[in-house]
């Protein structure tokens, strides 16, 4: 799959089959509707293109919101790549980008960079300034620009509205099996090693502290979890805890650590993807030192079974 970011460099695209969306999770609804582009592309010969925005648009428009992404950029790009759609187009969305009126919008980013031969998107797909722009106006412009419209089935688009809606509950509420099972794979999530309190090896379980790369994303509710952590493409099984470590501090941040089974190396400011195999557990406040250590002890039997 080919990733562009600079629509004004979009040329040799043949009969591009064009759909639009944030595809936030590439989920099996996604999936769904992504499948039928590529299916349609290689049935009138045509390439398929996904033109999605970066950051997401509602990032942009409404700052303040907790945004709650399922899928960063770099993850959703591999997940798209293994659906069979060929080119992917990233247009940087910005405050004078949601300004364009949505006639501007079909020339200026659809007609013009792209020729599309046909353009694939559901009734609930709004563009241009405040939300003009919908399949009715794409339709209106069809014999002006050359395009066909497809329109993909309300149900299909309903469902996966659905989808992303509840597995983003089930993340948040620490629902991670079944947040997996709606999204056909680990959740998964990647961090930066940061310093902690120093007090994991004095417990016998050192603790990579874990920045989330990307702020915005959803991160799993309070809870211990088993984990496979890729660190250098190598997997390894691991126990995680979220929480505020409510025996050792008196924190109101949350704290997101890892203790990596069968490994032992300095791992500071080095990058890992968390995938979420299982929950295990709520987080506890223990009277001491001792029976946390016995509890880490039973977490760490429990996540080798969980992880099989
Ligand atoms: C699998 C796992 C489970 C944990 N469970 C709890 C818990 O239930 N309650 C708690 O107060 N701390 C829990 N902790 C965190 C410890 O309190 C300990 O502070 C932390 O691992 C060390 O912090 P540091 O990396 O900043 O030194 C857990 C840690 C891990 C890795
Ligand atoms: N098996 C392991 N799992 C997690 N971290 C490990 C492991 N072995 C070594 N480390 C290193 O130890 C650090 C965690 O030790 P810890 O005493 O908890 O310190 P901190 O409070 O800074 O996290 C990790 O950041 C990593 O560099």
């Amino acid at each position: 799959m080919a990733v562009h970011t600079d629509i004004s460099q979009l040329k040799g695209i043949s009969r591009p089959i064009v759909t639009i969306g944030t595809f936030d999770g590439v989920h099996a609804g996604h999936k769904a509707i992504l499948s039928k582009v590529v299916t349609y592309a290689r049935e009138v010969g045509g390439e398929s293109v996904l033109l999605t925005f970066e950051p997401h648009p509602r990032k942009v428009l409404f700052p303040t919101q907790p945004l709650g992404i399922i899928t960063p950029l770099q993850r959703k790009t591999e997940l798209i790549a293994a659906t069979g759609i060929q080119h992917i187009v990233v247009v940087p969305f910005t405050k004078e980008f949601a300004a364009l009126s949505a006639e501007d919008y079909i020339k200026n980013v659809l007609v013009d960079p792209l020729r599309p031969h046909t353009i694939i998107i559901g009734y609930d797909h709004h563009f241009g300034h405040d939300r003009t722009g919908n399949i009715d106006l794409l339709r209106r412009y069809a014999p002006t620009y050359g395009y066909n419209i497809v329109e993909i089935p309300a149900q299909l688009i309903d469902q996966a509205t659905v989808s992303s809606t509840k597995i983003r509950k089930a993340i948040l509420a620490g629902h991670i099996a079944e947040a997996n099972t709606m999204l056909g794979r680990e959740y998964t999530l990647e961090g930066t090693v940061v310093h902690g309190k120093k007090l994991g090896r004095e417990l016998g379980y050192p603790t990579a502290n874990i920045a989330p790369l990307n702020a915005d994303q959803v991160v799993p509710g309070i809870g211990i979890y088993a984990v496979r952590v890729r660190i250098d493409n190598v997997l390894y099984g691991g126990m995680m805890s979220i929480g505020l470590n409510p025996t050792v501090s008196h924190t109101q941040d949350v704290k997101l650590e890892v203790n990596i089974f069968d490994i032992d190396a300095d791992l500071y400011g080095q990058v890992l993807e968390i995938g979420f195999a299982d929950r295990l557990r709520n987080e506890q406040k223990f009277s001491s030192l001792e029976e946390l250590i016995a509890q880490l002890h039973a977490d760490k039997a429990a996540a080798m079974a969980a992880l099989g």
